[in-house]
């Protein structure tokens, strides 16, 4: 039998991280440029980059016995079980030796965010989400050329569909909870970065504190999520 990353996990699994991470979800519809910005927040802010399409892309190309329901659902730009999402995210979390990720296109729907928080056992600390309009996304996406099974006008118009109705409210749920940085996805990628800087830059103080990098007190924490959101407020991009 093949031995899949999911069935790994099934037997016992990789032993849990002694520290809590600092963790960022990545959010916006097919194309607004999450991966490409993902990559330029790695090398500024020594993030490991989480792909969930890429864990489950990998899924099929390493023949995994999910690998037939994973190609279909991507096929028609739906969204996978949530088990096997979050387990593919458990599992790079707890095997990578870094403490800080960004979790790329996760998650994509009210069910995968409580299946992760039951899961994983906390929120993320912060969430970005691209905000871009859907002609720009349709035009990205096509042009992507990749090879992608799903990058195509009739499967994007599915995705469209999916992440208003279903990622939506995902964003929203998190606005609520104050946890929401909102970027511009327009323009080129240098323009979009230099909106993603500041927000990086406010949380810098915070993520050092949280992940242990600078000495003091618990009761600095809640200071520190207001000066991050005054910040944020006032300089926002
Ligand atoms: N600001 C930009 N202007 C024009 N094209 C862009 C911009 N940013 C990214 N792209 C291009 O658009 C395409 C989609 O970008 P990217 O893969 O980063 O989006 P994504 O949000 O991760 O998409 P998906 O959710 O479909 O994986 C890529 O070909 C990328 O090179
Ligand atoms: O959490 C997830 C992430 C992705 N999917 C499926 O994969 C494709 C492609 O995802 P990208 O983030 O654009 O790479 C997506 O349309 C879904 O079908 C998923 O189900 N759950």
């Amino acid at each position: 039998m093949l031995s899949t990353d999911i069935q790994k996990l099934e037997n016992g699994g990789t032993s849990p991280r002694e520290t809590t991470p600092f963790i960022t979800f990545v959010l916006g519809g097919p194309g607004s440029g999450k991966g490409t910005q993902c990559m330029r927040i790695v090398e500024n802010f020594g993030f490991t980059h989480l792909s969930a399409g890429d864990l489950l892309r990998h899924e099929i190309s390493s023949n995994s016995e999910y690998a037939p329901m994973i190609l279909n659902t991507i096929k028609d730009g739906k969204i996978v079980p949530s088990e096997v999402t979050v387990k593919l995210l458990q599992k790079a979390i707890e095997s990578i030796d870094n403490d800080k990720f960004l979790i790329d296109g996760f998650p994509r729907s009210e069910e995968n965010r409580l299946q992760y928080e039951r899961i994983i056992g906390m929120e993320p600390n912060v969430v970005l989400f691209f905000d871009c309009p859907q002609e720009e996304m349709v035009k990205r996406v096509l042009n992507r050329r990749q090879g992608r099974i799903d990058d195509n006008e009739e499967t994007v118009k599915e995705r469209l569909k999916v992440f208003m109705a279903l990622t939506m409210p995902v964003v929203d749920y998190y606005a609520k909870r104050g946890k929401i940085y909102k970027i511009d996805a327009t323009g080129t990628e240098d323009e979009i970065f230099a909106r993603v800087l500041p927000a990086f830059a406010s949380l810098q103080f915070e993520m050092d504190y949280l992940l242990g990098h600078l000495t003091g007190h618990r009761k600095f924490t809640e200071p520190c999520k207001i000066v991050r959101l005054f910040l944020w407020t006032v300089w926002p991009s």
